[in-house]
């Protein structure tokens, strides 16, 4: 029970991050007459323009986020990137406000170590070998004990930033400046994956609400760079695979608690299932779920946060998605093609509304269902190819 927006008696939701998910997981919340406050790092992030207003902060400045966090009051904390002064949210949980899913979730997950070390190490999951290193000697002693090929990547990083694969040792001094340079926290120290050799790698939506835990189906996915272009739900998988990949994602996201959505990473090997890694919010790959279905991982996510029951999640027809890049950094952009894309049958666009293009930025996506998954791959491809960013055409306003 909650009053209006804006009246005493309001639910308040307060979004840490406030990109392209963020808007979806905002539109939900409104939905529910929540009033939604969006924060992020530069001004006019996709979720700020669908708030009810909004705060441009240091989110990794620890007196910064406790001040607006305490001046704003939120009955619900909503982290929607890894890079937060997650320090700072266990404080504020200390002191009565709710983070979701909790703010020990949102620490040990904007921490590759902290997550890895976790299911590696304390609940046993199957994993990559992996290794740390705070200097280029230590990494190079990793790759040298790892093998090559092997995963460099940043400590805190998201959407490939800052990884890159070390193909022999002396690649690992450009492993090491790239990692330097992707990485969104304040720490040199990497993490060295072996390489899995993977025949497939899904996200398995896991949704932790009062009504227990449910399970999407399987949302298969290809990265380019360490980044997402495409996903597609339902992932054929034996039915061995899916008891593995549930039984993984039951085991962390029991451990990790609270409500909320989760986004679990696994690989699927001709030896078995292997976890990669979890996010405690919807996934990119995820966004398919607005297409396919009864509930998209945004109307879950709130849902499950709001306190309110979830029951099991129908699938409605195979779908895809695919998204769009840009190429080069602008500050005047428009996205073309949109007509075109639209011709397809069964075909969704979101454009994202990002304020500023850059180089290998998330612009938009394309979603499309058929009867087939094979097919709705074909289409969002398609779709997400008509689609072009076009940058310095000089609008007049
Ligand atoms: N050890 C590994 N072996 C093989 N491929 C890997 C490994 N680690 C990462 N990858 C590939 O790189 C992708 C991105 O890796 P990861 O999920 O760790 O990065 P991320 O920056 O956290 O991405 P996101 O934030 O989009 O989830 C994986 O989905 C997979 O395709
Ligand atoms: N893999 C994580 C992910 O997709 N996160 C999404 O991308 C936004 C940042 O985009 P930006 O870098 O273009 O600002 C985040 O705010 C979130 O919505
Ligand atoms: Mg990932």
């Amino acid at each position: 029970m909650w009053g209006a927006p804006f009246s005493a008696g309001a639910k308040k939701m307060l979004l840490l991050g406030s990109g392209e998910l963020g808007k979806e997981v905002i539109i939900e919340a409104q939905r529910y007459g929540v009033e939604c406050i969006a924060v992020d790092r530069y001004e006019h992030a996709p979720a700020m323009q669908v708030a009810h207003r909004s705060y441009c902060i240091d989110m990794q400045d620890p007196e910064a986020l406790k001040s607006l966090i305490r001046k704003e009051q939120p009955d619900l904390i909503v982290p929607e990137i890894e890079a937060i002064a997650t320090h700072a949210l266990e404080e504020l949980e200390q002191e009565g406000f709710k983070v979701v899913p909790t703010a020990r979730a949102a620490r040990l997950t904007m921490d590759r170590e902290g997550i890895r070390r976790l299911a590696a190490e304390q609940l046993g999951l199957p994993t990559a070998a992996y290794r740390f290193a705070d200097n280029l000697e230590q990494l190079q002693h990793a790759v040298a004990e790892l093998g090559t090929p092997c995963v460099v990547k940043p400590l805190m990083s998201s959407s490939g930033k800052g990884q890159s694969v070390c193909r022999t040792p002396e690649e690992a001094p450009a492993c090491w400046n790239a990692a330097l340079k992707g990485a969104r926290g304040r720490t040199a120290r990497v993490i060295v994956e072996a390489f899995v050799p993977f025949e497939s790698e899904i996200t398995l939506l896991t949704v932790r609400s009062a009504s227990g835990t449910t399970f999407c189906p399987p949302i298969g996915h290809i990265q380019k760079d360490g980044d997402y272009v495409e996903s597609w739900q339902p992932h054929q998988m034996t039915d061995g695979q899916l008891e593995q990949a549930q039984d993984i994602a039951r085991r962390i996201t029991d451990e990790l608690g609270g409500y909320g959505i989760f986004g679990v990473e696994l690989f699927l090997t001709s030896t078995g299932v292997v976890f990669s890694e979890v996010s405690p919010r919807p996934h990119d790959t995820g966004m398919v779920t607005m297409a396919t279905q009864d509930l998209s991982e945004f109307a879950l996510h709130v849902r499950a946060i709001l306190g309110l029951p979830v029951h099991e999640v129908q699938l409605l027809v195979p779908g895809a998605s695919a998204t769009l890049k840009a190429n080069t950094a602008a500050e005047d952009y428009a996205v073309a093609g949109i007509e075109e894309a639209l011709k397809l049958p069964r075909t969704q666009v979101r454009i994202f509304g990002k304020p500023e293009t850059k180089v290998g930025r998330r612009m938009a996506v394309a979603l499309s269902t058929a009867d087939e998954v094979e097919t709705a791959r074909k289409i969002a491809n398609e779709a997400a190819n008509k689609l072009k960013v076009e940058v310095n055409v000089n609008h007049v306003k």
